[in-house]
């Protein structure tokens, strides 16, 4: 049960309340509107994100709704009886099309649009806000932690130091993202997650010896026994103990499953602990590693030739270090019939008008190649243009078109087939794998190209115009 669910209706900002009360106060709240989801930076100094938390939202926007104590509470804090009283059998009904949970996306595409009555619109946009970029972004940092440790097992350790109870979602997305398992029970629980864990120092500490422990630990645990081997001393204490455990453990029909370190030299100590592990004839028990581990610590103790099996990630994947949030925005794009934009003197910042489409055109080998904005109703387009240097476009003809937004919901109903976020990383994956090293590297890498059409330039152009009173270019 999320923590919000009973009161879900405020699970909002204050002026999403105010002007759909507006709205509805000035006979508007039924004319029709489009919204768009985007982001403007990739986090990490990345060139993707990983699209996450579409399933957890399409849940939030069914179940949102305003209760009588929310009614009571909204009376309580000034909003008028009239406005509250439709709030009251308030349901979301109207439709959202998106990218596919897991999809590889870019800045500034609309990888979700919104479509219903202005006043319902308006009222989801932060409960979608924060589902969407707070799982984008745990799931990004996911799959770079993925990209790091190739196929070895990660176990994500993050709960403890996630921002509160985000870290319900940042578990999710870990998996989604390319984690085999959480620690988190809850949201193992929750979000039909495997959940997994080894043992804390505290449980060495509270035996008079470090032996005892493992064989008490071995004892209760013979077939899921990974001993914690640095409390008092990795390779003179701690290996010797578990190497002595693990043939106790053999003569009785069990083997023991991993040691995990947790400080020091990484690279020297897996490289002595796997020694000392194949001279004792131990070659199947597993390193884990572990301690404030990212992508790029990852990256180095592989390329140092550290032999770790399993890496345990906690604090920079829930925290998404070292970035704290995704940038995404919801843009009115359409309303009451016409395209809308928000101008800018800063053109990058001016938004795409109307009801669009994202393509994403795909070359011979099954690599991408270049992603297109167009309207949703335009035919096919032959050349994408960059959507702020008029001097560049892109043929794109020779490549094979996919579209990437499909419906997900409909009349307020959401109509896609359920996944398990384990379903939802076999897909990330897949895409990964189209995605080109250049845009996969974690120093400097390429910029992914996403230019838009000719018919949609000309018409931001058009109506930028109008508004700045002067050309943009
Ligand atoms: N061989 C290595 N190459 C690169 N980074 C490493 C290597 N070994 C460990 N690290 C990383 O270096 C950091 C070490 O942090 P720190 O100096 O706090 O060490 P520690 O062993 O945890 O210290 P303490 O003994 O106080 O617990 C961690 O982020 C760890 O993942
Ligand atoms: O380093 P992170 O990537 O954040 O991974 C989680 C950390 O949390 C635990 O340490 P903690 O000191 O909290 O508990 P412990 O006593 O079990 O070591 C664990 O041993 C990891 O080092
Ligand atoms: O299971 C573990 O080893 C674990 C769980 C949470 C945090 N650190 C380690």
């Amino acid at each position: 049960m999320l923590p919000i669910q009973n009161n879900i209706g405020l699970y909002t900002d204050h002026y999403e309340l105010t002007m759909a009360q507006g709205y509805f106060l000035s006979n508007r709240h039924l004319k029709r509107a489009s919204f768009d989801y985007f982001f403007r930076k990739n986090p990490y100094k990345g060139s993707y994100v990983v699209f996450s938390g579409l399933s957890s939202l399409l849940e939030m926007i069914e179940a949102f709704h305003f209760s009588p104590e929310d009614c009571d509470y909204l009376l309580s804090i000034g909003f008028q009886s009239s406005f509250v009283d439709y709030l009251r059998t308030f349901r979301f009904q109207g439709n959202i099309h998106a990218v596919r949970e897991g999809e590889l996306v870019f800045p500034y595409e609309p990888t979700l649009r919104v479509e219903g009555t202005i006043l319902e619109t308006q009222l989801i946009e932060t409960l979608l806000l924060n589902v969407l970029n707070f799982e984008s972004l745990i799931a990004t940092k996911a799959s770079r932690i993925r990209l790091a440790a190739g196929d070895r097992i990660l176990m994500e350790f993050g709960l403890r130091r996630a921002q509160g109870l985000g870290g319900v979602h940042a578990s999710k997305a870990a998996v989604s993202g390319g984690f085999n398992s959480t620690s988190n029970v809850f949201s193992a629980y929750y979000f039909d997650l495997e959940s997994s864990g080894t043992m804390a120092h505290s449980w060495i500490q509270s035996f008079d010896d470090e032996l005892e422990a493992f064989r008490t630990y071995a004892k209760h645990y013979p077939d899921e026994c990974t001993l914690l081997v640095d409390t008092y001393d990795t390779l003179k204490s701690g290996i010797p103990n578990a190497i002595t455990v693990a043939r106790e453990l053999h003569q009785q029909g069990h083997e023991l499953a991993a040691v995990r370190l947790d400080s020091g030299d990484l690279t020297y100590l897996s490289k002595k602990a796997r020694r000392l592990l194949d001279d004792a004839g131990l070659q199947h028990v597993k390193i884990v590693a572990s301690n404030q581990l990212d992508e790029i610590i990852i990256q180095s103790l592989l390329s140092q030739g550290a032999p770790i099996d399993i890496f345990g990630v906690g604090t920079s994947l829930a925290a998404g270090k070292e970035d704290a949030a995704l940038d995404g925005v919801y843009k009115l794009a359409h309303f009451d019939g016409t395209p809308s934009i928000k101008v800018s003197e800063n053109i990058a910042k001016m938004t795409l008008p109307g009801i669009k489409a994202i393509h994403r055109f795909v070359d011979q080998d099954g690599l991408f190649g270049a992603d297109g904005i167009s309207f949703a109703d335009e035919p096919d387009y032959e050349f994408i243009h960059h959507p702020t240097d008029p001097h560049k476009q892109k043929e794109i003809s020779k490549y094979t078109k996919e579209s990437l937004i499909q419906e997900a919901m409909h009349d307020g109903k959401n109509i896609l087939s359920k996944q398990t976020p384990a379903e939802v990383a076999q897909y990330t994956q897949k895409r990964l794998k189209q995605l080109t090293e250049e845009h996969k590297r974690f120093l400097n890498p390429h910029v992914y190209k996403v230019g838009i059409s000719e018919k949609l330039q000309q018409n931001r152009n058009d109506l930028a115009k109008q508004y700045l009173k002067k050309d943009l270019f």
